[in-house]
């Protein structure tokens, strides 16, 4: 069974650049996958797709098999969590407020207005900053916290928002090597214990070979590799990270030396 079911979308923007160009893929229930490809290669914005944050130009997608437009965005909305590059916290609010905000999609909108939050979402999010190993952090503030810290935070955000998906947009790109270390520990763990669908898009070959079960590479739009970790040859990250009309790439002979 998919969770993820992508078929022929397209994303073309106001300005007329076609960022997508048709894209078809299933991504598996629990499964952990990540995105790699050049800067501007469509990424992010096939992640916001997934998310509802953006529309599609055409194609459509479907998450756990229910058609992803405008009539149900808000209840598909609660099952895909966001995790971000620069954590998107509420600085002046405690870590528990900002984890008690992944609630806030399950709540009516006066809810959600007032920032009223229920005894039950006030357990959700204790458990979720105990799964981050954080709660002796709970009543800090947020932007008391380091990098790694707060990414936990998101993650733990994420998780109380209880999703059936997890898409994190370049989450380590802010962080040092340990700490990207274990923000892709954790999100492989919750992988592994919960069976929630992660999909992560990364600029980090060695870590995506590491981590993901699969990698999808794309290129302007469009996917050019796909397959398990151990077919990232030297040949599919050239033909991931290459750029018209560039004889010598920096960037491709970085993603080289990382693999
Ligand atoms: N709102 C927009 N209007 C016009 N063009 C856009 C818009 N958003 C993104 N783009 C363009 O679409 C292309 C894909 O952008 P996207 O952010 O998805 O790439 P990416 O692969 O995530 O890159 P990076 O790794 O740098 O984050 C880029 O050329 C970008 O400039």
């Amino acid at each position: 069974m998919s969770t993820i079911s992508i078929e022929s979308v397209t994303k073309r923007f106001p300005n007329g650049f076609e960022a997508l160009k048709g894209i078809s893929t299933e991504i598996a229930a629990g499964s952990f996958t990540v995105i790699l490809g050049p800067s501007g290669a469509g990424k992010s914005t096939l992640l916001r797709l997934l998310n509802g944050l953006e529309i599609p130009s055409g194609g459509s997608i479907r998450i756990a098999g229910e058609a992803l437009d405008k009539g149900n965005l808000r209840k598909l909305r609660s099952s895909v969590a966001m995790v971000f590059q620069q954590f998107n916290l509420v600085d002046r609010l405690s870590v528990v407020t900002n984890v008690l905000t992944g609630r806030l999609a399950h709540r009516s909108w006066v809810g959600s207005v007032f920032y009223l939050f229920r005894t039950e979402d006030m357990d959700i999010a204790q458990q979720a900053l105990a799964r981050v190993g954080l709660t002796d952090k709970a009543w800090s503030r947020a932007d008391k916290l380091s990098g790694g810290q707060q990414q936990r935070v998101g993650i733990a955000r994420a998780l109380a928002q209880r999703p059936k998906v997890i898409l994190a947009d370049e989450p380590v790109a802010s962080l040092d090597p340990v700490s990207s270390e274990e923000i892709m520990g954790l999100l492989r763990e919750i992988r592994d214990r919960d069976g929630i669908t992660v999909v992560v898009n990364l600029h980090q070959v060695d870590l995506a070979k590491r981590f993901a079960d699969r990698i999808i590479g794309m290129n302007s739009g469009r996917v050019v590799f796909d397959g398990p970790p151990a077919e990232l040859s030297p040949q599919a990250l050239r033909t991931i990270y290459q750029r018209e009309g560039m004889e010598h790439d920096n960037h491709l002979d970085l993603a080289l030396a990382y693999a």
